[in-house]
């Protein structure tokens, strides 16, 4: 499986990670929710370098001109709660695509915060049959909700192309997407790969919670 890690390059978007990441900045909650839209941007910009795309001609006030634009039925798929401001700034740019909407948390059992399941309770999502899926998703720690999401996804329709678009994955998440997902039409975009999963499933270094950071803590 194709696994793009921008932290490998030098860019901008290492400035906007380093935001997230930072005690001593991310609990600005408006500013974290800016960090993972305009992050959500540069991903889009990315991805859209990896479509197919058709020429058009387009009539200006003096002429015709030829322009390359893409040419693939686009969904953007989102993971609550943190995924929203991600998929908000995806959306920024690819602004005529469809949306689709999952909801899966992390129901945990009655021996504390090591143990776990993912529930899926609320999906809202057009057809995604036969049309480029962007899954968006801030963290992938284990990779469950991912997975999980997809597969609640397909109830909708079969994608032709699925680009996983997180911000930091663990490298356990990585590995774990690139077995359940279909080897030949998945992609794996990320802002930074981290080696651990601390005993609560959070990844180490990380951020902490993305979705508390970005609207509060839950009960
Ligand atoms: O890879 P996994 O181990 O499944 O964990 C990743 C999930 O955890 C976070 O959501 P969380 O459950 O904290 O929900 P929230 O956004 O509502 O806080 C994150 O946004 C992912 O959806
Ligand atoms: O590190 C993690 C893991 C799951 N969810 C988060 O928000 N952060
Ligand atoms: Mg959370």
């Amino acid at each position: 499986m194709n696994v793009i890690d921008f932290s490998k390059n030098n860019s901008l978007l290492n400035s906007f990670v380093r935001e997230i990441r930072d005690i001593t900045i991310q609990n600005d909650r408006l500013r974290f929710r800016r960090n993972l839209e305009r992050i959500g941007e540069i991903m889009a910009y990315e991805i859209s370098k990896d479509l197919s795309y058709k020429t058009i001609s387009v009539t200006t006030p003096l002429d015709v001109a030829e322009v390359s634009v893409p040419d693939e039925e686009i969904v953007i798929g989102t993971i609550l709660r943190a995924g929203l401001p991600y998929h908000h700034g995806v959306l920024n740019y690819f602004d005529c695509a469809g949306n689709a909407f999952v909801s899966a948390y992390r129901k945990y059992k009655e021996t504390g915060h090591q143990s776990f399941d993912i529930h899926i309770e609320y999906i809202a999502s057009p057809s995604i049959d036969g049309k480029t899926l962007i899954l968006t998703d801030p963290m992938l720690a284990t990779g469950s909700s991912m997975e999980l999401t997809y597969r609640a996804l397909l109830t909708k329709g079969t994608p032709r192309r699925i680009h996983i678009a997180s911000i930091i994955a663990s490298q356990q998440a990585v590995d774990y997407c690139t077995q359940h997902f279909p080897e030949d039409k998945t992609t794996i975009w990320v802002a930074a790969i981290d080696p651990e999963l601390n005993e609560s499933s959070y990844i180490v270094p990380g951020i902490g919670d993305a979705g508390d950071l970005a609207y509060g803590e839950k009960i």
